[in-house]
């Protein structure tokens, strides 16, 4: 057998259209502010990614490029700005971080209605009560794949590899929703084989090239490939997922690497964004109706 390649072009170019369309019904046009501290090249060519896709669909994009050593207070303040700035609708701080900045004050200081990346500890808590919040891009981004694609996930069992607050944990809660019974693995699950060729679906978002082999899938499951990583080829670097390219003589589905789950995650963030616009448009309504005798 040889797996169907769920490509994430065609699904992100749905996911952008009806983002597109939702952009007229707006007062403004929705502003997307992303901060990068320092020039590591990864984060560079990422937030050029999302900066060049928002003004491709419409979308107003500033990036702030600020040096490795700015300051946290520095940093903090500039959230403070945009926080009250009515034209800056959606703020991202690219991740990671440098070692002298802690990550979690900075996502805690971003506006929840701002947050695009879905990481303040308030659209979590949203995220897992099922409450209307901005969903973190990947796991999101990972669910319309499967939407697109015509894949259910009611009474399947879904099994995770990877526990990070930015994929696996989140893609739990979503895949939850979505009436799976789900598992999630890590590194210290003994005999993670065992548990992997349970899943009806199988989600790998560890960050170690090849980590998913054959014998540990299920004959046709569905396997979606999260990991990125960037290994040394005989003249440039490639990037090549946690799932071994073998993968796909068992499974029924495969995402690649590149040109899978990657691009979903980039329409998703835009997507986010417009909501982030949708989501301030009727807080001020509120707030007007409140002020009003
Ligand atoms: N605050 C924050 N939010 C993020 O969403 C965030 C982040 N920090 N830090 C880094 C990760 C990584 N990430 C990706 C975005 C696009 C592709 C993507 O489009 N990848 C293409 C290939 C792009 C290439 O060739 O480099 C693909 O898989 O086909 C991948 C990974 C967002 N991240």
């Amino acid at each position: 057998m040889s797996a169907r390649e769920l490509r994430g072009g065609p699904a992100a170019d749905a996911l952008l259209a009806d983002a597109r369309t939702r952009l007229s019904d707006l007062s403004a046009t929705p502003h997307l502010h992303v901060i990068r501290l320092g020039e590591d090249p990864a984060s560079v060519s990422y937030v050029r990614l999302k900066d060049k896709k928002a003004r491709e669909i419409g979308l107003h994009s500033t990036v702030h490029a600020l040096g490795e050593e700015t300051s946290e207070e520095a940093l903090l303040e500039l959230i403070g700005t945009l926080n009250h700035d009515e034209h800056a609708h959606g703020i991202l701080v690219q991740l990671p971080l440098p070692r002298h900045v802690s990550t979690e004050p900075v996502i805690a200081a971003i506006d929840p209605f701002k947050d695009v990346d879905g990481f303040h500890p308030s659209n979590v808590g949203s995220l897992w009560s099922g409450l209307p919040g901005l969903p973190p891009c990947t796991p999101a981004g990972v669910m319309a794949m499967l939407a697109h694609y015509g894949i259910s996930a009611a009474g399947r069992r879904a099994v995770i590899v990877g526990r990070s607050n930015i994929v696996g944990k989140p893609l739990a809660a979503l895949l939850l929703r979505a009436d799976a019974t789900v598992t999630i693995a890590h590194s210290r699950t003994p005999d993670l084989a065992q548990v992997t060729r349970q899943a009806d679906l199988l989600f790998a978002a560890v960050g170690r090239a090849g980590l998913i082999t054959p014998e540990m899938v299920q004959e046709g499951a569905v396997v979606v490939d999260v990991g990125i990583n960037r290994v040394r080829g005989p003249e440039r670097d490639r990037l090549v997922g946690d799932v071994h390219p073998d993968v796909a003589t068992v499974a029924s589905a495969m995402t690649p690497v590149p040109g899978g789950v990657g691009p979903l995650t980039v329409a998703q963030l835009l997507a986010n964004t417009v909501r982030a616009a949708e989501l301030q448009h009727y807080q001020r309504h509120a707030a007007l109706r409140q002020a009003t005798p």
